[in-house]
């Protein structure tokens, strides 16, 4: 997949320097540079500007432009970077490729609005992509992909259609259980009706799936939690030190059962003000940069209050598609982010070889 063979299909280029510009790029999602191997090909079009094309890992389409400005920069020529998305071969699960929790400490804090737009974003991003709503106190993505009052149904009477929201799969506890039975649920019964929407649903081949999870750190969300096989979570949470604390016991509650926490979302961060433009930190500052130094975990974003958020939700639309917006540009660096760390956490790294001599 990520092989050499048609790596500088054009004789004329000089490869060693566009694999070592290539490498000095850095910033958060390439921590490390970009690989030589996620190079396919390179041309030198008519007007001798460079023409590389990449296969990425992980979802990260949209920077393309900025890697392409600097190896332009380094060559001091016009380079085009053009790439598609094909992770490694591994699955979670079935045919899906990683699965993420989007966990919060606590109810309303923009859990569900954050899980479908990073969905969102990952798909933007060049993945394929589902969702997974698991909150069975009050399941809202079909409201928020503008699914209400749509039929589940199923192909062969075993298993169950996704339904097909802007191009991700999503399927939602909410379509197959009336909410108000949620409340006398234990533990057991919702992990148990989790896994068989999980099991049951055709999701087909998919690079993430993104479970969207019941609020809290009760007996309900750990069971979930044991029993989903999740590559990692990220715990969304509020500047409030309510909301803070609560999600300090999600962190406790992810490492007890082992799944990685792949870092903290602020939503609700702060309110850029309409007149001056200046951030405004309502419910506090630094609260969840705090907590994340505390447990060594990083802090994704600060996703604003926005107004947008809560209006292209209302109409079922997902804000992260909609490039024009400042919003859709946090989420789509939340979605590489959390593509990058997914890739990099996989043990399938050369690892660094420490030699001990004498001297
Ligand atoms: N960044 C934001 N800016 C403005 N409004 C937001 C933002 N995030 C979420 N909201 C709004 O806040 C409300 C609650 O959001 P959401 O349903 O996503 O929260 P939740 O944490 O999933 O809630 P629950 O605990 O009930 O599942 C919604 O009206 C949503 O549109």
């Amino acid at each position: 997949m990520f092989g050499l063979s048609k790596l500088f299909s054009s004789k004329s280029v000089q490869k060693q320097p566009i694999i070592t510009a290539l490498a000095a790029y850095r910033s958060a999602v390439f921590a490390v540079g970009v690989d030589e191997k996620f190079i396919n090909d390179v041309e030198l079009g008519k007007d001798k500007s460079l023409l590389i094309s990449l296969t990425l890992p992980f979802a990260a389409q949209s920077e393309m432009p900025a890697v392409a400005a600097f190896v332009s920069e380094r060559l001091n020529q016009v380079v085009t970077i053009t790439a598609c998305v094909a992770l490694p071969p591994q699955c979670k699960f079935k045919k899906i490729k990683h699965i993420v929790l989007i966990a919060s400490g606590k109810g309303g804090v923009g859990k569900s609005t954050t899980a479908v737009n990073i969905a969102g974003a990952l798909k933007a991003e060049g993945a394929k992509v589902g969702i997974l709503d698991a909150d069975i106190y009050g399941p809202s993505i079909p409201m928020l992909l503008g699914l209400v009052g749509a039929e589940p149904s199923s192909k062969d009477d075993k298993q169950l259609m996704p339904f097909d929201a802007n191009g991700i799969k999503a399927q939602s506890i909410g379509f197959l259980v009336p909410s108000d039975d949620a409340t006398v649920w234990r533990g057991p019964m919702a992990s148990g009706a989790v896994n068989q929407l999980l099991n049951e649903t055709a999701w087909g081949e998919l690079d993430y799936l993104i479970v969207d999870m019941p609020p809290g750190t009760g007996d309900i969300q750990l069971t979930m939690s044991q029993k989903v096989p999740a590559s990692g979570t990220v715990i969304v949470t509020t500047p409030q030190d309510l909301a803070l604390a609560d999600a300090q016991k999600g962190i406790a509650m992810f490492n007890e059962v082992n799944v990685p926490v792949l870092g903290l979302i602020e939503n609700m961060s702060h309110f850029l003000c309409s007149h001056c433009g200046e951030p405004n930190h309502v419910f506090g500052k630094d609260g969840a940069i705090k907590l994340a130094q505390r447990h060594g975990v990083p802090v994704l974003s600060h996703i604003p209050l926005a107004i947008n958020i809560r209006e292209y939700s209302e109409q079922g639309k997902l804000i992260a598609l909609d490039n024009q917006t400042t919003v859709s540009k946090i989420y789509a660096d939340t979605a590489r982010l959390i593509a990058s760390m997914l890739y990099y956490q996989q043990p399938h790294h050369d690892s660094v070889e420490i030699v001990i001599t004498d001297d």
